[in-house]
Protein backbone atom coordinates (compact mmCIF):
# COMPACT_ATOMS: atom_id res chain seq x y z
CA UNK A 1 0.00 0.00 0.00
CA UNK A 2 1.62 3.51 -0.77
CA UNK A 3 2.88 5.69 2.35
CA UNK A 4 1.04 9.11 2.16
CA UNK A 5 3.18 12.00 3.59
CA UNK A 6 1.80 15.79 3.94
CA UNK A 7 4.37 17.93 3.91
CA UNK A 8 3.36 21.01 6.32
CA UNK A 9 4.16 23.41 8.56
CA UNK A 10 2.04 26.86 8.35
CA UNK A 11 4.89 29.00 8.28
CA UNK A 12 5.46 30.75 5.35
CA UNK A 13 8.49 30.53 3.12
CA UNK A 14 10.34 26.99 5.16
CA UNK A 15 11.13 25.32 2.40
CA UNK A 16 7.36 22.88 1.79
CA UNK A 17 7.15 23.16 -1.78
CA UNK A 18 11.02 22.92 -2.59
CA UNK A 19 11.45 19.58 -0.21
CA UNK A 20 8.26 18.44 -2.09
CA UNK A 21 9.31 18.58 -5.55
CA UNK A 22 12.96 17.53 -5.23
CA UNK A 23 12.00 14.68 -2.37
CA UNK A 24 9.12 13.44 -5.03
CA UNK A 25 11.53 13.78 -7.90
CA UNK A 26 14.75 11.73 -6.17
CA UNK A 27 12.61 9.13 -4.81
CA UNK A 28 10.77 8.57 -8.57
CA UNK A 29 14.51 9.08 -9.62
CA UNK A 30 15.65 6.22 -7.22
CA UNK A 31 12.64 3.80 -8.88
CA UNK A 32 9.48 4.17 -6.95
CA UNK A 33 6.44 5.26 -8.54
CA UNK A 34 5.09 8.42 -6.74
CA UNK A 35 2.38 11.07 -6.91
CA UNK A 36 3.10 14.62 -5.55
CA UNK A 37 -0.50 16.47 -4.67
CA UNK A 38 -0.41 20.22 -4.86
CA UNK A 39 -2.84 21.51 -2.27
CA UNK A 40 -1.32 25.03 -2.38
CA UNK A 41 -2.96 27.80 -4.60
CA UNK A 42 0.04 29.65 -5.18
CA UNK A 43 0.60 26.62 -7.22
CA UNK A 44 4.42 26.54 -6.46
CA UNK A 45 4.85 23.03 -6.68
CA UNK A 46 3.19 22.51 -10.05
CA UNK A 47 5.35 25.28 -11.81
CA UNK A 48 8.19 23.83 -10.61
CA UNK A 49 7.86 20.70 -12.24
CA UNK A 50 6.64 22.55 -15.91
CA UNK A 51 3.00 22.57 -15.15
CA UNK A 52 1.66 25.44 -16.70
CA UNK A 53 -0.53 26.39 -13.68
CA UNK A 54 -2.67 29.16 -15.45
CA UNK A 55 -4.02 27.06 -18.35
CA UNK A 56 -4.75 23.79 -16.68
CA UNK A 57 -8.36 22.21 -17.98
CA UNK A 58 -8.44 20.74 -14.25
CA UNK A 59 -6.88 20.36 -11.11
CA UNK A 60 -7.08 19.49 -7.33
CA UNK A 61 -9.74 21.94 -6.70
CA UNK A 62 -11.81 20.21 -9.19
CA UNK A 63 -11.56 16.71 -7.34
CA UNK A 64 -12.33 18.36 -3.76
CA UNK A 65 -15.26 20.81 -5.02
CA UNK A 66 -16.61 19.45 -7.95
CA UNK A 67 -16.29 15.72 -7.41
CA UNK A 68 -14.05 15.09 -10.63
CA UNK A 69 -11.82 12.01 -9.86
CA UNK A 70 -8.38 12.59 -8.90
CA UNK A 71 -7.02 10.33 -12.05
CA UNK A 72 -9.06 12.90 -14.62
CA UNK A 73 -6.50 15.58 -12.83
CA UNK A 74 -2.89 13.83 -12.75
CA UNK A 75 -0.62 14.40 -15.20
CA UNK A 76 2.89 13.62 -16.18
CA UNK A 77 6.34 15.26 -15.45
CA UNK A 78 9.61 14.67 -16.90
CA UNK A 79 10.76 12.09 -14.43
CA UNK A 80 9.24 8.67 -15.28
CA UNK A 81 7.85 7.82 -12.58
CA UNK A 82 6.78 11.00 -10.96
CA UNK A 83 2.97 12.48 -11.67
CA UNK A 84 1.63 15.55 -10.48
CA UNK A 85 -2.01 16.34 -9.46
CA UNK A 86 -1.42 20.14 -10.01
CA UNK A 87 -3.13 22.92 -8.39
CA UNK A 88 -3.97 26.41 -9.78
CA UNK A 89 -5.26 29.83 -7.94
CA UNK A 90 -8.81 28.56 -8.16
CA UNK A 91 -7.63 26.64 -5.27
CA UNK A 92 -7.39 29.52 -3.09
CA UNK A 93 -11.37 29.81 -2.83
CA UNK A 94 -11.71 25.72 -2.01
CA UNK A 95 -10.71 26.29 1.98
CA UNK A 96 -13.83 28.74 2.39
CA UNK A 97 -16.41 26.21 -0.59
CA UNK A 98 -14.99 23.23 1.77
CA UNK A 99 -17.20 24.77 4.78
CA UNK A 100 -20.40 24.04 3.33
CA UNK A 101 -19.52 20.48 2.39
CA UNK A 102 -20.54 17.05 4.43
CA UNK A 103 -17.42 14.98 6.45
CA UNK A 104 -15.39 18.01 4.59
CA UNK A 105 -12.28 16.99 6.26
CA UNK A 106 -12.62 13.60 4.42
CA UNK A 107 -12.85 14.85 1.08
CA UNK A 108 -8.73 14.23 -0.36
CA UNK A 109 -8.61 10.99 1.44
CA UNK A 110 -12.23 9.77 -0.37
CA UNK A 111 -10.83 10.38 -4.11
CA UNK A 112 -7.30 9.15 -3.28
CA UNK A 113 -8.73 5.60 -2.43
CA UNK A 114 -9.14 4.36 -5.81
CA UNK A 115 -5.45 5.34 -7.12
CA UNK A 116 -3.49 4.91 -3.23
CA UNK A 117 -2.04 1.64 -4.26
CA UNK A 118 -0.65 2.61 -7.98
CA UNK A 119 1.69 5.23 -6.10
CA UNK A 120 4.57 3.80 -3.50
CA UNK A 121 4.81 7.15 -2.50
CA UNK A 122 2.10 10.24 -2.70
CA UNK A 123 3.46 13.63 -1.01
CA UNK A 124 1.05 16.26 -0.58
CA UNK A 125 2.52 19.80 -0.77
CA UNK A 126 0.68 21.98 2.13
CA UNK A 127 -0.58 25.65 1.89
CA UNK A 128 1.56 27.84 5.20
CA UNK A 129 -1.90 27.69 7.02
CA UNK A 130 -3.69 25.50 9.10
CA UNK A 131 -6.55 25.63 7.21
CA UNK A 132 -9.33 23.19 5.79
CA UNK A 133 -6.94 22.47 2.98
CA UNK A 134 -4.30 21.06 5.33
CA UNK A 135 -6.40 19.50 7.73
CA UNK A 136 -7.75 17.48 4.14
CA UNK A 137 -3.86 16.91 3.52
CA UNK A 138 -3.65 15.47 7.51
CA UNK A 139 -6.40 13.44 7.46
CA UNK A 140 -5.62 11.84 4.06
CA UNK A 141 -1.88 11.10 5.33
CA UNK A 142 -0.18 8.65 7.61
CA UNK A 143 2.73 10.41 7.50
CA UNK A 144 3.83 14.39 8.28
CA UNK A 145 7.03 16.14 7.42
CA UNK A 146 7.95 19.01 8.47
CA UNK A 147 10.46 21.19 7.19
CA UNK A 148 11.93 23.95 9.35
CA UNK A 149 14.33 26.71 8.32
CA UNK A 150 17.57 27.03 10.44
CA UNK A 151 16.36 30.82 10.83
CA UNK A 152 15.20 32.82 13.91
CA UNK A 153 11.78 31.89 15.40
CA UNK A 154 12.20 28.53 13.73
CA UNK A 155 10.05 27.00 16.05
CA UNK A 156 7.31 29.45 16.47
CA UNK A 157 4.37 27.94 15.73
CA UNK A 158 5.55 24.34 15.99
CA UNK A 159 3.53 23.61 19.45
CA UNK A 160 0.24 24.52 17.09
CA UNK A 161 1.14 22.50 14.31
CA UNK A 162 2.11 19.69 17.07
CA UNK A 163 -1.49 20.63 18.73
CA UNK A 164 -3.31 20.39 15.55
CA UNK A 165 -1.46 17.23 14.22
CA UNK A 166 -2.37 15.57 17.67
CA UNK A 167 -5.84 16.69 17.44
CA UNK A 168 -6.12 14.77 13.90
CA UNK A 169 -4.70 11.48 15.66
CA UNK A 170 -7.23 11.76 17.95
CA UNK A 171 -10.46 12.76 16.39
CA UNK A 172 -9.69 12.32 12.43
CA UNK A 173 -6.79 10.02 11.77
CA UNK A 174 -5.36 7.63 13.61
CA UNK A 175 -3.00 6.37 11.55
CA UNK A 176 -1.13 10.02 11.51
CA UNK A 177 2.42 10.11 12.85
CA UNK A 178 5.06 12.69 12.10
CA UNK A 179 7.50 10.73 9.39
CA UNK A 180 10.19 13.46 9.88
CA UNK A 181 12.04 16.85 10.45
CA UNK A 182 13.92 18.26 8.14
CA UNK A 183 16.16 21.08 8.43
CA UNK A 184 16.12 23.22 5.84
CA UNK A 185 18.46 26.57 4.24
CA UNK A 186 20.92 26.20 7.12
CA UNK A 187 23.83 27.69 6.58
CA UNK A 188 26.59 25.91 8.88
CA UNK A 189 28.98 29.45 8.93
CA UNK A 190 26.44 31.09 11.34
CA UNK A 191 26.31 30.14 14.89
CA UNK A 192 22.56 30.61 14.39
CA UNK A 193 21.86 28.01 11.84
CA UNK A 194 24.14 25.57 14.87
CA UNK A 195 22.12 26.72 17.30
CA UNK A 196 18.35 26.23 15.72
CA UNK A 197 19.57 22.83 14.75
CA UNK A 198 20.43 21.96 18.53
CA UNK A 199 17.07 23.24 19.51
CA UNK A 200 15.23 21.49 16.84
CA UNK A 201 16.99 18.11 18.07
CA UNK A 202 16.39 18.67 21.40
CA UNK A 203 12.79 19.12 20.35
CA UNK A 204 11.81 16.52 18.53
CA UNK A 205 15.06 13.91 19.15
CA UNK A 206 14.70 11.13 17.01
CA UNK A 207 12.36 12.51 14.40
CA UNK A 208 14.77 14.99 13.05
CA UNK A 209 16.77 13.61 9.56
CA UNK A 210 20.10 13.41 9.44
CA UNK A 211 20.01 14.44 6.52
CA UNK A 212 20.11 18.46 6.65
CA UNK A 213 19.39 20.84 3.77
CA UNK A 214 21.91 23.61 2.80
CA UNK A 215 21.11 26.86 1.41
CA UNK A 216 22.26 26.51 -2.14
CA UNK A 217 21.26 28.76 -4.72
CA UNK A 218 20.83 26.23 -7.40
CA UNK A 219 17.67 25.02 -5.27
CA UNK A 220 16.32 29.05 -5.76
CA UNK A 221 16.96 28.95 -9.56
CA UNK A 222 15.22 25.51 -10.18
CA UNK A 223 11.62 26.51 -10.38
CA UNK A 224 11.69 29.47 -12.57
CA UNK A 225 13.13 26.80 -15.51
CA UNK A 226 10.04 24.20 -14.29
CA UNK A 227 12.86 21.67 -13.45
CA UNK A 228 13.16 19.90 -9.94
CA UNK A 229 16.91 20.02 -8.98
CA UNK A 230 18.38 16.74 -10.38
CA UNK A 231 17.25 18.30 -13.95
CA UNK A 232 18.39 21.23 -13.71
CA UNK A 233 21.82 20.78 -12.07
CA UNK A 234 22.26 17.18 -11.06
CA UNK A 235 26.04 17.82 -10.01
CA UNK A 236 24.82 20.39 -7.28
CA UNK A 237 25.24 20.30 -3.80
CA UNK A 238 21.25 20.80 -3.70
CA UNK A 239 20.90 17.40 -5.79
CA UNK A 240 23.40 15.69 -3.62
CA UNK A 241 21.40 16.65 -0.24
CA UNK A 242 18.05 15.84 -2.14
CA UNK A 243 19.12 12.41 -3.09
CA UNK A 244 20.65 11.84 0.55
CA UNK A 245 16.91 13.03 2.15
CA UNK A 246 15.43 10.44 -0.19
CA UNK A 247 17.23 7.58 0.47
CA UNK A 248 16.74 8.09 4.24
CA UNK A 249 13.39 8.64 3.55
CA UNK A 250 13.37 4.68 2.16
CA UNK A 251 15.33 3.32 4.40
CA UNK A 252 13.37 5.23 7.19
CA UNK A 253 10.03 3.04 5.62
N1 LIG B 1 17.81 25.06 0.50
C1 LIG B 1 17.49 26.21 -0.09
N2 LIG B 1 18.48 27.03 -0.54
C2 LIG B 1 18.17 28.23 -1.13
N3 LIG B 1 16.91 28.67 -1.32
C3 LIG B 1 15.89 27.89 -0.90
C4 LIG B 1 16.12 26.62 -0.27
N4 LIG B 1 14.92 26.07 0.04
C5 LIG B 1 13.98 26.95 -0.36
N5 LIG B 1 14.55 28.04 -0.93
C6 LIG B 1 13.87 29.23 -1.48
O1 LIG B 1 13.17 29.86 -0.40
C7 LIG B 1 11.89 30.30 -0.83
C8 LIG B 1 10.80 29.59 0.01
O2 LIG B 1 10.88 28.20 -0.24
P1 LIG B 1 9.57 27.32 -0.51
O3 LIG B 1 8.70 27.97 -1.54
O4 LIG B 1 10.02 25.93 -0.78
O5 LIG B 1 8.87 27.44 0.91
P2 LIG B 1 7.35 27.09 1.30
O6 LIG B 1 7.39 26.72 2.74
O7 LIG B 1 6.76 26.13 0.35
O8 LIG B 1 6.65 28.50 1.07
P3 LIG B 1 5.07 28.84 1.24
O9 LIG B 1 4.84 28.80 2.70
O10 LIG B 1 4.94 30.19 0.63
O11 LIG B 1 4.32 27.76 0.50
C9 LIG B 1 11.79 30.00 -2.30
O12 LIG B 1 12.18 31.14 -3.02
C10 LIG B 1 12.82 28.87 -2.51
O13 LIG B 1 13.37 28.86 -3.82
Amino acid sequence: MGKIIAITNQKGGVGKTTTSVNLSACIAKLGKKVLLIDMDPQGNASSGLGIDKDNLDSCIYDVLINDMAVEDVIVPTAIKKLKIAPASIDLAGASVELVGLSKREYILKKALKSIKDEFDYIFIDCPPSLDLLTLNALVAANGVLIPIQSEFYALEGVSQLMNTINLVKKSLNEKLDVEGVLLTMFDGRTNLSIQVADEVKKYFTTKVYKTIIPRNVRLSEAPSYGEPIIIYDPKSKGAEVYMKLAKEVLKNA
